[in-house]
């Protein structure tokens, strides 16, 4: 599905632990583009997570606008959000969140049949998915037999496979080795070029630096320098299966 403008006004959040209120978004504004994978990097704290959950509408802020296309999320009740999230937004969260009763091929079809796909599309699409994360021959297994990499990718597999206008990764190649996080990097980034996605990535990795066409760098809540990348990527490299 084609991507759509997101963008963060103004955004303000804090969390409150006891009597302590810290704030973690101190009015904070983002717009990022259909088309182009943008990367959030900072310090570990800095509310980069944050700002992804806020623009995904998996958190309401404080204060402040979260434009999707025509649309500002701050203004849409529970059900509305629950339906943006659904029709709109792929996730890949950093602790995974898989089912543990399912198998691979399972959890990436289980969305697809939420979204309103037909079984036989929705287990083609699965398949693709994960020979594209090069997890083909392993896609019968459950989380408790697959490698924190492994699992990694059934999750973002499971974020393609939906074909999202707007994709979230936090953090999706933190368990991955040179080969596989670059390949992951090339999805990502792939998902905005070719499909046309508006892509949100938050990594502290490297290699995506190379891969996004934008780099967001956040401290203490807010932007501290947001950078157009104009260097070609390198080529791919592809996955063993
Ligand atoms: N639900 C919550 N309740 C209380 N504090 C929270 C909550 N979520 C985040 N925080 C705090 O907000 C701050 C920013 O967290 P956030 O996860 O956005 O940072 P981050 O930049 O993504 O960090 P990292 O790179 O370590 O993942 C941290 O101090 C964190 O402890």
């Amino acid at each position: 599905m084609t991507g759509f403008p997101l963008a963060a006004v103004g955004l303000h959040k804090s969390f409150t632990t006891g009597r302590i209120e810290t704030p973690v978004l101190r009015g904070l504004s983002l717009a990022i583009e259909p088309g182009e994978l943008t990367l959030v990097v900072g310090p570990s704290g800095c509310g980069k997570s944050t700002l992804l959950a806020a623009l995904g509408g998996l958190m309401r802020p404080d204060a402040g606008r979260i434009l999707a296309g025509d649309r500002d999320l701050t203004q849409l009740s529970d059900r509305a959000l629950d339906r943006f999230r659904l029709e709109s937004c792929g996730f890949v969260f950093q602790g995974f969140n898989l089912f543990p009763a399912l198998n691979a091929l399972e959890q990436v079809m289980l969305p697809l049949g939420h979204a309103g796909l037909d079984r036989q599309e929705a287990l083609s699409r699965a398949v693709d998915c994960l020979q594209r994360v090069g997890l083909a021959e392993r896609s019968h297994l459950r989380p408790m037999e697959l490698s924190g990499g492994e699992k990694q990718r059934v999750a973002v597999a499971r974020a393609l496979a939906k074909r999202p206008a707007l994709l979230f990764a936090d953090e999706p190649t933190s368990a991955l080795d040179k080969r596989n996080g670059h390949a992951v990097g090339e999805l990502l980034r792939a998902c905005a070029h070719e499909d046309g996605a508006t892509v949100l990535c938050v990594s502290h990795d490297p290699r995506l630096i190379d891969l996004a066409d934008r780099v967001v760098a956040m401290e203490d809540g807010l932007i501290q320098s947001d950078t157009i990348r104009v260097d070609a990527p390198p080529s791919q490299e592809g996955l063993p299966s």
